[in-house]
């Protein structure tokens, strides 16, 4: 390190980062900023290489979800910052904390637009996606902008920020003339923000009357770390309720208040909702009938106000931090000693056990299924996640998606990241990478074959670190399935090669590598993977037939009449 009176940008910067406790940076390094990352490990940090740069920022953010703190992420400039940017704007979609750090070009040569070594106006180009840019020009600027970088993605609505580092920055000495570096650790980086007591006493008020209320808990609760006071709220008024795939966990799944099994049944006869850190998105379609009941009267508690009445009237709009507001609430609760009918959780008990008899019964003929079905293959994760509920896991494809996410129940909170609000494919193994380095657990990464393509290669990073992570490929030979017509000998726009060896991209780089087609031989494969704690892949190779256009969101498909063609 130079002497104490100067400081490059670039051991300012690592300073900042280390005094806010940050440890982890994901990257993929080059001009300008391969020395950075060679000085962050020389001071102690952990620098993680990725194969690109999408996977990396993934990593990050997955990593700003599971910790709270924000999750870094290192790019080069122009083609590095780009390949990163639709996973900085998937973060700040997602709410989770990142800041995306990328060497950039001098302004000078940028601003008078002549053609610098990928030269790009990155600082305006990021903004419209992510939470907020900032730029650093001086060395004396840096302990500033990390402060305000850090405070804004965890702050509020968690989300993804940038921070442009023109290489001037980065190599600019600052002359420390007693005035202090500026670097510092920021006090109370998300401040609680509690309630109005009026907007407490109007979703009391509402609860007071409600004959069939049900909760819906969403991934803002777990980010809020809030799962002890959701858990004390839904056993406190005996009611059903909802977790999002990310809220998985929060209270385990196989609670008796869980009404994920029978969903439909909740959401259509519930009178009136309480959400919990959720978006009336697409995912909940958009709060509106017929999956909603019209008259069903609804109660927000968000962070943002922005996201009262984005689809339809908030009845109580409870503005505050997840964990303040649900204290405020079950306060009054008690105080005022609101109770709730029994009968709606039993109606909606029945359903579920009604719906999960049926389950199990396609889970039990999926163990002799030849070829092998999704129930055959998945059921082995249900049983293995039931016996080992500190794995993490990750999941992407359609099929895979939705099918795994109502098959395997989860037991503790933010153990299972996905495809998010946006349904990304490509998520899958960075969000694996940090699950492994932030937790140092056990990670299966459950991905269709379709999506398992995106960012595979990242295999070769988790063997060069030797994570403890086992990728399962549910091969079903295509996007959503292999059975697609083929018009005029070309392949199909959705089939894949079913004989594909997937799993050779683990031996490739010093993995384990499995092929299995039963349900037995998937149980086997797993356990021998997980317990070697060894990188491996298992390629499951299911029935090609198996799988609908979309999974569950056919839907949302444009439909085009193909016999006219
Ligand atoms: C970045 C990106 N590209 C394309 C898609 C479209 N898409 C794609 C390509 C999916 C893959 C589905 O096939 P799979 O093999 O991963 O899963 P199943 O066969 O089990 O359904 S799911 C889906 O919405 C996407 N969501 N995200
Ligand atoms: N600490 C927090 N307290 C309250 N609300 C939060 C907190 N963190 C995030 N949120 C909110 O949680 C919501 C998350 O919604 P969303 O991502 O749609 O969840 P899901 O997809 O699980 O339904 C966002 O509106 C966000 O503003
Ligand atoms: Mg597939």
């Amino acid at each position: 390190m130079s002497d104490s009176t100067t400081k490059s940008g670039a051991e300012l910067l690592i300073d900042a980062l280390k005094i806010n406790g940050i440890q982890n940076i994901y990257g993929l390094v080059g001009i300008p900023v391969t020395d950075l990352a060679r000085l962050a490990q020389i001071e102690g940090m952990n620098y993680y290489g990725f194969r690109r740069e999408d996977a990396a920022v993934n990593a990050a953010a997955a990593a700003g979800f599971i910790t709270g703190k924000p999750g870094i992420a290192l790019t080069v400039s122009a083609p590095g910052f780009l390949n990163g940017l639709p996973s900085l704007a998937q973060a700040t979609k997602n709410c989770f904390p990142l800041i995306m750090i990328s060497g950039s070009s001098d302004r000078n040569i940028i601003d008078l637009d002549q053609g610098d070594y990928e030269g790009l106006d990155q600082y305006n180009i990021a903004k419209p996606f992510c939470k907020a840019a900032f730029r650093v020009n001086r060395a004396e600027d840096m302990g500033t902008a990390v402060a305000r970088a850090i405070r804004t993605a965890v702050s509020g609505r968690p989300g993804g920020v940038y921070l442009d580092l023109p290489a001037e920055a980065i190599e600019s000495m600052m002359i420390d003339d007693k005035k202090g570096n500026n670097v510092y650790e920021i006090v109370d980086p998300a401040p609680s923000v509690i309630p109005s007591d009026e907007s407490i006493s109007r979703a009391i008020n509402i609860i007071k009357n409600s004959q069939k209320p049900l909760v819906i808990v969403g991934k803002g609760a777990a980010s809020a770390r809030a799962e002890k006071e959701v858990k004390e709220l839904i056993d406190t008024l005996n009611v059903p309720y909802l977790p999002m795939s990310m809220a998985k966990g929060l209270i385990p799944d196989d609670d008796s208040h869980s009404a994920a099994a029978a969903r439909s049944y909740s959401l259509k006869n519930a009178d009136t909702i309480i959400l919990l850190g959720a978006r009336l998105n697409w995912l909940l379609s958009h709060g509106k009938a017929p999956v909603f009941n019209e008259s069903a009267q609804v109660i927000q508690i968000d962070i943002d106000a922005y996201e009262f009445d984005s689809n339809r009237r908030i009845d109580a709009p409870i503005l505050g931090d997840m964990k303040s507001s649900l204290r405020k609430l079950i306060d009054a609760v008690h105080e005022q000693e609101v109770t709730v009918e029994s009968q709606w959780l039993d109606d909606v008990q029945n359903v579920v056990l009604s719906n999960k008899e049926k389950m199990r019964t396609r889970l039990e003929a999926g163990k002799t299924s030849e070829p092998l079905n999704f129930f055959g293959a998945l059921l082995p994760l249900q049983e293995y996640m039931n016996e080992h509920p500190d794995t993490y896991l990750v999941s992407e494809g359609a099929n895979t998606l939705d099918m795994g996410r109502n098959i395997i129940d989860m037991k503790l909170p933010r153990h299972r990241l996905d495809c998010g609000t946006w349904g990304v494919m490509g998520i899958g193994l960075g969000y694996a990478i940090a699950a492994a380095v932030e937790t140092g657990k056990r990670v299966i990464a459950l991905e269709g074959d379709s999506a398992f393509g995106f960012d595979a290669m990242e295999m070769e990073t988790i063997c060069r670190y030797h994570l403890p992570v086992t990728v399962v490929v549910l091969n079903n030979g295509g996007i959503y399935n292999g059975t697609d017509k083929v018009v005029d000998n070309q392949p199909s726009p959705t089939n894949l090669d079913p004989r594909a060896h997937y799993e050779y991209l683990s031996s490739a780089f010093g993995g384990d590598s499995y092929v299995a087609s039963t349900y037995s031989e998937v149980k086997d494969a797993l356990v021998k993977a997980m317990d070697s704690n060894n990188p491996s892949i298992i390629n499951a190779t299911l029935n090609p037939s198996a799988g609908t256009e979309s999974g569950h969101i056919d839907n949302l498909n444009a439909k085009i009449d193909l016999k006219k063609a």
